[in-house]
């Protein structure tokens, strides 16, 4: 009989299930700070990484171990195999490449495209049942991306949005008025990233509204510049990849307390990169942050601010953005598209009008084409 059978009498099989599962792809710098923050807060008590430089991900599985004792022995492990996933309530995608100095979030799309046609299928496969959140750059498009390439309902695809923009916003606001953040009530909607819009309107402390303290609070006409916390909060992501070459800490807190919400059922209300059709005059398929009731469905309900003029105009400025980059993303495939055809083979191409369902059901196409494409050997 070994150590252990003497030790242990069995009385009944070990649970393996936690119920918690969550999956974290990509063990760069925001992966691991998205993994620590669930660890360390006892959020999930089953983490598993995943990425395709395998020393890295076992450096960090291992990393991580080290540390059960101080995290009430979780499950924590990874492979480059999907199938260690299986079962995940929510998948983290965090993978792809990360701007460099003076890159925008945008000039990331079609290398992050790429990333995904490989990572959502796998995940999905695995966990059919599962909610994606994308955090990767450009996350509102890569989140419409996720969401082409899932097949799963919108959502049970959410992406991190302005859940961070919004606590940088609540920071500062806290740092002028000297009072906590969470004192502070404020949003940022729209996308994650330059175009992002402020809801002066509705910025309070206790119900108090700044906008009626300063009707002219968030214009160039303000003598007091609270513009420029917007126009900081912007910059935040610019000025820390500057400094320190990425950002981490903060979008790892942001993206811990998401899954909170999801694995609690809290009802939370964040600000999280949704499906937006049909609201606030948006008549196109597009993703991006409005606050949003969360649970353990994903996204329940949407909440309906009442935006000032100003406020919807760039929010529709934000999504026509948004769109353009979607349809900017290209692939190198052959599909059928009516064309002229002479001697010389095609001469030219109808340029069709499309609606969004059937550009969309296009992009759908070229994405699988592009996957099988990668597939075949010359
Ligand atoms: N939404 C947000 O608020 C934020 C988003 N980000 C974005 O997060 C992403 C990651 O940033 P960092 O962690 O700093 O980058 P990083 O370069 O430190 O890590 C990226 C990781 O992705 C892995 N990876 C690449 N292709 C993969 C694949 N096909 N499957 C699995 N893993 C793969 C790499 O091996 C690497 O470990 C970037 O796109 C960045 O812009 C960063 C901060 C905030
Ligand atoms: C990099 C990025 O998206 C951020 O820190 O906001």
């Amino acid at each position: 009989m070994s150590v252990k059978d003497c030790l242990l009498c069995p009385v009944s099989a070990p649970v393996e299930d936690t119920g918690d599962k969550v999956t974290v792809v990509g063990v760069g710098a925001v992966g691991m700070a998205c993994a620590f923050s669930i660890l360390s807060q006892g959020i999930s008590s089953d983490v598993v990484l995943i990425d395709v430089v395998e020393d890295k991900l076992k450096g960090e599985v291992m990393d991580l171990q080290h540390g059960s004792l101080f995290l009430g022995n979780p499950k924590i492990s990874g492979c480059k195999d999907y199938s260690v996933t299986a079962g995940s309530k929510i998948c983290v995608v965090t993978a792809g490449v990360r701007q460099k100095e003076g890159e925008s979030r945008l000039d990331l799309v079609q290398r992050n495209t790429d990333v995904l046609k490989h990572i959502i299928p796998n995940l999905v496969k695995h966990s059919p049942d599962t909610i994606l959140l994308i955090v990767s750059n450009p996350c509102d498009i890569l989140t419409y991306v996720a969401w082409k390439l899932s097949g799963l309902p919108k959502h049970r695809v959410i992406g991190s949005g302005t859940n961070l923009d919004t606590s940088r916003f609540r920071f500062l606001l806290s740092q002028k008025l000297g009072v906590s953040s969470s004192s502070v009530h404020g949003w940022i909607i729209g996308e994650h990233g330059d175009s992002s819009v402020p809801v002066w309107s509705g910025v309070n402390i206790a119900g108090v509204s700044l906008k009626e303290l300063n009707p002219d609070i968030g214009s160039d006409k303000d003598p007091e510049n609270w513009k420029q916390v917007h126009k900081d909060v912007v910059a935040a992501a610019y000025d820390v990849i500057k400094l320190k070459g990425y950002t981490s800490w903060a979008i790892g807190l942001s993206v811990a307390n998401l899954v909170r919400s999801i694995l609690r059922n809290t009802n939370n209300v964040h600000a999280v990169s949704v499906f937006v059709k049909g609201l606030h005059g948006i008549d196109f398929d597009v993703y991006l942050s409005l606050p949003a009731v969360v649970g353990a469905n994903g996204v329940q309900e949407v909440i309906q601010q009442s935006l000032s003029n100003e406020e919807k105009g760039a929010l529709q400025t934000s999504a026509t953005l948004l769109d353009k980059g979607v349809h900017g993303i290209e692939e190198e495939v052959y599909l059928s598209i009516p064309s002229v055809l002479g001697q010389n083979g095609v001469s030219r191409i109808v340029k069709q009008t499309l609606s969004d369902e059937e550009r969309g059901a296009l992009l759908k196409s070229v994405a699988v084409m592009a996957d099988v494409q990668k597939t075949l050997k010359f």
